[in-house]
């Protein structure tokens, strides 16, 4: 990474407040590379001390999650919820259930949902939330029980102005639907607090592709500015839950060859290319809660266990599974694979290292915080559809989201031109700052 003195000493004194939360610092050294001279350069942002107050989250609410096992007994987790900021709209963000959340995970999440939701344009604040629950081996009772509780602990704090959370990793529609009912119990009345709901009440269309589809479409804004498009490319992807396999369909369905999917028990390749039922076969293993190395002889895919998918030749790789997926070593395979883009479905999937290797190669890479931001722009459209009562149909929704991306894809590219090789995390750090500092600067020292 870029060295530079002002960004050192305040990643110093952001390290002394907060011990031990090295993602939180891994993800705001990253911005504060891009628009520490910025914020200097600007007299109002500096002087409101913007950047200073964006590495401090509004809240965190913290909570113990009792519920009962199908034995009967008792089981305690914790619980969190990250109000990161409501500066440019309500709290806004996903809640993931895994046993690697803790608050640091929470914080780096919610602060680059930040800079993402401003980068679509809608009124949305950034927020997280989650557990430390794992899902795995759990029934499907149990799942429901640990979801109830967790809202009854949740709800005071949220609502359709307040903070309007959404799913993550382990938390599809099936676990919102849960969370819903819990939070309407709650309430006493029907309001959108939470998106990605299921259609039957109040869900939006494409919610559920949303995430894999717009990063697609960020992909094939990519290609379109040096006149190509996806046909025929090679592209390899992580993981196998949501934001993967909507990705593989759409990169498919655009005439891509999707050559990985993976878990992590390891890696399915496909050297023709993942067909629709193939994806298929992986998303209901997913939903079954098992792994992926069984595949059916039919489906022309060989498993390779623990392996990662990036020693694959791809000319493009979306990394979709979870963060610091991929470290220094896989960086340069991908680099000496001939990958010519990598785009992020996930949320900071690189290491330090990583992103070093491909800052330093000719690979153009695009950020999650605008590559992902389909996902949460199409929240905001829910929450739109909420509040008029009028649900919108696929085509419409789609068509905004596609719209949607094409216009991150030009924001970012306009803040991160430099030469004849874009930068993209450059101009999605710059443009996602500029919209919230100008709306802390104008609100006052408050
Ligand atoms: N859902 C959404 O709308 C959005 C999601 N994102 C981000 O996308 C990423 C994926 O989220 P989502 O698809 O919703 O989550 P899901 O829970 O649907 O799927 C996550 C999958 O990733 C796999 N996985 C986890 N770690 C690894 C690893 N190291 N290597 C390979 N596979 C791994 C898991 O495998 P296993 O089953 O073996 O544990 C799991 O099946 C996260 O970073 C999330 O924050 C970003 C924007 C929006
Ligand atoms: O739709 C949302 O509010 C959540 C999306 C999310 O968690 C993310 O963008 O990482």
């Amino acid at each position: 990474m870029r060295r530079d003195r002002l960004t050192d000493e305040f990643m110093d004194r952001l390290r002394d407040r907060t011990p031990g939360e090295t993602e939180f610092h891994q993800a705001v050294e990253h911005v504060t590379r891009d628009v520490i001279t910025i914020e200097k350069a600007h007299a109002d942002y500096a002087a409101a001390k913007v950047l200073e107050r964006l590495t401090e989250p509004d809240r965190i609410v913290s909570f113990r999650v009792t519920w009962q096992d199908d034995a009967g007994e008792v089981e305690v987790n914790r619980g969190w919820r990250v109000q990161y900021s409501n500066a440019i709209g309500p709290y806004k963000g996903g809640l993931r259930f895994h046993p690697s959340v803790t608050p640091s995970v929470l914080k780096f999440l919610g602060f680059e949902q930040v800079f993402k939701n401003a980068l679509t344009g809608l009124p949305l604040g950034g927020a997280k939330g989650g557990s430390d629950f794992d899902p795995r081996g759990r029934s499907d009772a149990e799942i429901m029980r640990f979801c109830q509780s967790f809202m009854l602990h949740l709800a005071p704090f949220i609502g359709p102005n307040r903070d309007i959370p959404a799913g993550d990793i382990n938390v599809g529609t099936r676990e919102i639907g849960w969370l819903f009912a819990a939070y309407k119990l709650h309430a006493g009345a029907f309001a959108g607090a939470l998106t990605g709901k299921g259609q039957s009440f109040g869900g939006s269309a494409v919610r559920t592709q949303a995430t894999g589809y717009g990063l697609v479409y960020f992909v094939e804004a990519m290609l379109a500015e040096r006149r190509e498009d996806l046909e025929g490319k090679r592209v390899a992807i992580s993981g196998k839950g949501n934001v993967a396999t909507h990705a593989a369909l759409k990169a498919a369905a655009l005439g891509a060859r999707v050559v990985t999917l993976s878990d992590t028990s390891g890696t399915l390749r496909a050297p023709d290319g993942f067909s629709a039922h193939a994806v298929d076969w992986v998303r209901a293993r997913k939903a079954a809660g098992e792994d992926i190395s069984s595949p059916p002889r039919d489906l022309g895919l060989t498993f390779a266990e623990g392996a990662m998918p990036w020693t694959e030749e791809a000319e493009i790789a979306l990394p979709c599974a979870t963060q610091n997926e991929i470290d220094g070593d896989m960086a340069q395979a991908l680099v000496d694979g001939g990958t010519r883009i990598v785009a992020e479905g996930a949320n900071m999937p690189l290491t330090p290292e990583a992103a070093d290797v491909i800052g330093r190669s000719g690979i153009v890479y695009a950020p999650g915080k605008a590559t992902n931001a389909g996902g949460v722009a199409v929240s905001g459209l829910e929450m739109s559809q909420n509040s008029h009562r009028r649900p919108a149909s696929a085509a419409e929704v789609d068509a905004d989201l596609r719209e949607i991306m094409r216009r991150i894809h030009a924001v970012t590219l306009e803040e991160g031109r430099d030469g004849d090789r874009p930068d993209y995390s450059r101009g999605a750090n710059i443009a996602g700052f500029r919209k919230v500092a100008d709306a802390i600067t104008a609100m006052g020292a408050i």
